[in-house]
């Protein structure tokens, strides 16, 4: 049992219907810099990495639960209480975006608290700073969310070293093709980091086989093509796309993109999912509150509400 101590721009979009494997780097670096005054440490718990918590999930008969929050939005004090009361409400495991002026994929709720963010100074060192804070405090394990560029700026060994030794797990970089993605895997795998890759509706099938054959702690099957946002409701594609998924690997498959609400998450892990991710519900309850303890309230009674949909 693997156990590990908790302790654009350029941008330029290849193919983007086609998968998120599939674009080129950005050159533009991220702005600067906030100083994140950290909460007192509290205690060092285990945690498990994404595979093994898929692992154990499954043998409870339970699909996870993967909330998405955008880091500094509100602020970094804010994230960091997200982050606890996400773990206490149960996540299974939590997807980190780290906020980029050019976000190619995500939506208007997800670029509106990049925006934020970034206009309140939040910036790579900072957010890694309030990790190395409250990682120990969690017991689920954290999913890193980044476009290429903040690694592409530290160069891929240091980032990797960097994000293991704040007690990162998994590592999602949406704007890496495929193809490119050789070397980003070799360090990841160097420092224990997992690194999960996305395969949509329209990746053709042997494409779809090489990115879960590379993907590691789960794969990411993005519900419809766009970009992120909460919809009415999950294309039924997603049933027959996840039974093509599952018969080419045996790994864990979570779903996301547009999933908001309970039915939502109860009709995906009735497909057979074996995770649902929920990002733009959770970051507009967070960023647009009256106040970052009313944001907090409903994050946790969202969490609540989907958690409770699950099996
Ligand atoms: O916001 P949604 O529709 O709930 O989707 C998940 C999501 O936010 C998160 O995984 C994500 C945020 N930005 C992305 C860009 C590409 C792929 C995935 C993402």
């Amino acid at each position: 049992m693997a156990i590990a101590l908790k302790s654009a721009c350029f941008l330029q979009l290849k193919k983007p219907e086609v998968n998120f494997q599939g674009f080129l780097p950005s050159k533009r670096a991220i702005v600067s810099v906030k100083r994140y005054t950290p909460v007192a440490a509290i205690k060092t718990m285990e945690t498990v990495g994404l595979s093994e918590t898929f692992t154990r999930l499954k043998k409870q008969g339970k699909v996870a639960f993967i909330p998405y929050i955008t880091a500094g939005d509100p602020d970094l004090s804010t994230t960091a209480e997200a982050l606890k009361v996400l773990d206490s409400c149960g996540s299974d495991i939590i997807e980190l975006g780290v906020p980029y002026s050019d976000p190619l994929a995500d939506g208007p709720v997800i670029q509106a608290a990049a925006t934020r963010s970034l206009a309140k100074g939040t910036n790579f060192d900072a957010i890694i700073s309030m990790l190395k804070e409250v990682v120990p405090q969690l017991s689920c394990p954290i999913a890193l969310f980044t476009y290429y560029n903040p690694i592409l700026k530290r160069g891929t060994e240091r980032f990797m070293s960097t994000i293991r030794d704040c007690g990162v797990h998994g590592l999602v970089v949406p704007d890496v093709p495929l193809e490119e993605t050789k070397t980003l895997r070799m360090e990841a795998k160097n420092n224990g980091i997992e690194l999960v890759l996305l395969t949509t509706p329209t990746t053709p099938t042997n494409r779809m086989k090489a990115i879960v054959d590379a993907s590691e702690g789960f794969v990411y099957l993005v519900s419809s093509v766009g970009v992120t946002g909460a919809r009415a409701s999950v294309s039924d594609k997603v049933q027959t796309l996840l039974q093509e998924i599952k018969e080419a690997t045996t790994k864990p498959v979570a779903v996301g993109f547009g999933i908001s609400k309970p039915e939502h998450v109860k009709q995906v892990a009735g497909w057979g999912a074996d995770g649902v991710i929920v990002g733009s519900a959770m970051v507009k309850l967070l960023g647009e509150a009256n106040s970052p303890q009313e944001g907090l309230k409903e994050l946790e009674n969202l969490t609540n509400s989907l958690k409770s949909a699950l099996p």
